[in-house]
């Protein structure tokens, strides 16, 4: 058996302008995906915390069916087919996803799952990949079922730690300390669809779009001096110029806009929207104010400790 655990992540800095090739800054946390690959005599896929809605029930075979079923499986189905066609191999397998949070809120999920089963299924059929080729592979499976994408959430959840991704491509940890408090509320639509809505505003309005995206990567390269500075009130100030920007995109939600500018009224250092939006999280410099306001709009908080490993895999024979 294949027992794999992967950190989720927030996105401190940059989400959306980086799928534009702009920079962005991500942090592997506390929080941990756990998958397990067992040998079985069929392919099985179990999940403790995906519902999915409008199921039909086939009443003359008794079988469930549902529209959504592909569309929330997408992630994990595609992993195993990319390696059937890439390695052409595929080995009979139960694989267990059990995640800490809900799926769509801002935190990776999505990477997390493909990251832990690339790396749980390569190892279960022989291969020895690095963090570094399952961060590559990892990214390429997200883009191919999201349409569009960076290598972020895959490279933070395989690599962990602070991350810069800059301008061109490539990665660099970020040496320096910051500490979060962080929290989520459902979201109104996945990552897919928001990027399509983002999408279709460069279209509309390209000069305007790109003027966003543009200030986005420049709070992003001032926000990694500042955090490489430990300067807390300059990172703070920056949060709250990206969460602005954000909103001028159109990916932040009232409840978190409202989250927003009363932390920033009654004085806490920073906070943002993080992640894809629509909802989801919310990051702020630590403070136990944050954790109340939090709570006051109904967010789970979540351990927002960063996590220095990235994905771990270990072979258990039983
Ligand atoms: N526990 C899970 N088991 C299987 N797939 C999951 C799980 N959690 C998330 N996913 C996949 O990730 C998708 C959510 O991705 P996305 O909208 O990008 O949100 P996130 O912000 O969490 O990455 C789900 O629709 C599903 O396909
Ligand atoms: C919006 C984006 O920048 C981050 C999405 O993060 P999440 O899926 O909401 O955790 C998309 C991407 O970088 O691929
Ligand atoms: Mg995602």
């Amino acid at each position: 058996m294949i027992e794999v655990e992967v950190p989720l992540k927030l996105t401190l800095f940059g989400e959306h302008a980086v799928v534009y090739g702009e920079p962005a800054i991500a942090m592997a946390i506390n929080e941990k995906m756990k998958i397990k690959i067992v040998p079985y005599h069929k392919m099985v896929l179990k999940s403790n915390s995906l519902s999915i809605k409008g199921i039909k029930v086939d009443l003359e075979e008794m079988k469930l069916e549902s529209e959504e079923t592909s569309r929330v499986l997408s992630y994990a189905l595609s992993t195993i087919n990319f390696f059937e066609k890439e390695y052409g191999t595929r080995k009979n397998a139960l694989i267990e996803i059990e995640s800490p949070v809900d799926p769509s809120v801002g935190l990776g999920t999505s990477a997390a799952v493909i990251v832990g089963i690339v790396g749980g299924y390569s190892r279960y059929l022989g291969y020895e990949l690095t963090r570094e080729e399952i961060a590559k592979i990892s990214h390429k499976i997200e883009l191919t079922v999201q349409g569009l994408g960076s290598r972020m959430d895959t490279y933070t959840t395989s690599l962990g730690g602070l991350i810069y991704f800059p301008k061109g491509g490539g990665y660099e940890k970020i040496r320096g300390e910051i500490r979060i408090t962080a929290g989520y509320i459902r979201r109104i639509a996945t990552t897919a669809e928001i990027l399509k809505r983002v999408k279709s505003l460069k279209e509309k309005n390209p000069d305007l779009f790109n003027d966003l995206i543009s200030s986005i990567g420049k709070t992003v390269n001032k926000a990694k001096i500042a955090i490489e500075k430990e300067d807390e009130e300059e990172i703070g100030e920056l949060m709250y110029v990206n969460h602005g920007l954000l909103m001028s995109l159109g990916v932040t939600l009232p409840p978190i806009d409202n989250l927003v500018s009363t932390a920033k009224i009654l004085g806490l250092k920073g906070c943002k929207i993080s992640g894809g939006g629509g909802g989801g999280s919310t990051v702020c410099l630590e403070d136990e104010r944050a954790r109340i306001l939090l709570s006051t709009i109904g967010a789970k908080i979540v351990d927002a400790r960063i996590s220095q490993e990235g994905v771990t895999i270990k072979e258990i024979n039983q």
